[in-house]
């Protein structure tokens, strides 16, 4: 069986709205710093080109959770690899994620945050899958609102592959 990818959202799309984002959290942020969470694995590639949008001051941790596995449906266990190096006590957080889809991840990393007191906890991510939430979360920041399809590229991954894609796409399964 080959597996095709159909572009769902190319590059050119994908850099443009992160610039716009970098703009728009720079000004929420006027005159602080910002603690970027990176959601391992899949968030790295938006993590970095986002940071590199943002002019206030950063600094980052990296977390990593996962509900997936190999699959395309989450398991609803959220199971933390790795968790942060630092406090966050009294930071400005920003969770910054590739996909929000069921909402399972997020609503239990906000959970975990929220009670290691930061000065402020806000998310930010590039793709969002509502018609599939089953678990509410509120997002402060979304690069594209994208219909229930399991995507892949820029971190995002069919069994491990294809995260480096610069394009966001469909995998298409050809008999
Ligand atoms: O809203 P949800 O249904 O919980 O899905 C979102 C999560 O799914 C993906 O992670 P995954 O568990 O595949 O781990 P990975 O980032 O290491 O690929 C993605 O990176 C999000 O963290
Ligand atoms: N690769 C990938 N991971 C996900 N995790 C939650 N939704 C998705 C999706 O559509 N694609």
């Amino acid at each position: 069986m080959a597996e095709k990818i159909k572009v769902l959202i190319s590059e050119e799309e994908v850099d443009a709205r992160i610039r716009e984002l970098g703009e728009k959290i720079s000004k929420e942020y006027e005159g602080k710093q910002i603690h970027l969470i990176c959601v391992l694995k899949g968030g790295v590639f938006f993590m970095c080109e986002l940071a590199k949008r943002i002019t206030v001051p950063v600094s980052m941790d990296f977390m990593c959770v996962g509900s997936y596995g190999d699959g395309t449906k989450s398991s609803g266990v959220v199971r933390l690899a790795k968790d942060l190096d630092e406090s966050i006590e009294n930071k400005e957080v920003l969770i910054v994620e590739d996909i929000i889809d069921s909402g399972n991840t997020l609503y239990y990393l906000m959970d975990v945050l929220r009670q290691r007191k930061p000065a402020s906890l806000r998310l930010c991510t590039l793709l969002d899958k509502p018609d599939r939430r089953v678990k509410d979360v509120h997002v402060d920041w979304t690069g594209f609102e994208i219909p229930d399809e399991f995507v892949v590229g820029y971190g995002l991954d069919y069994a491990q592959k294809y995260r480096n894609l610069p394009y966001i796409g469909v995998v298409e399964v050809a008999e």
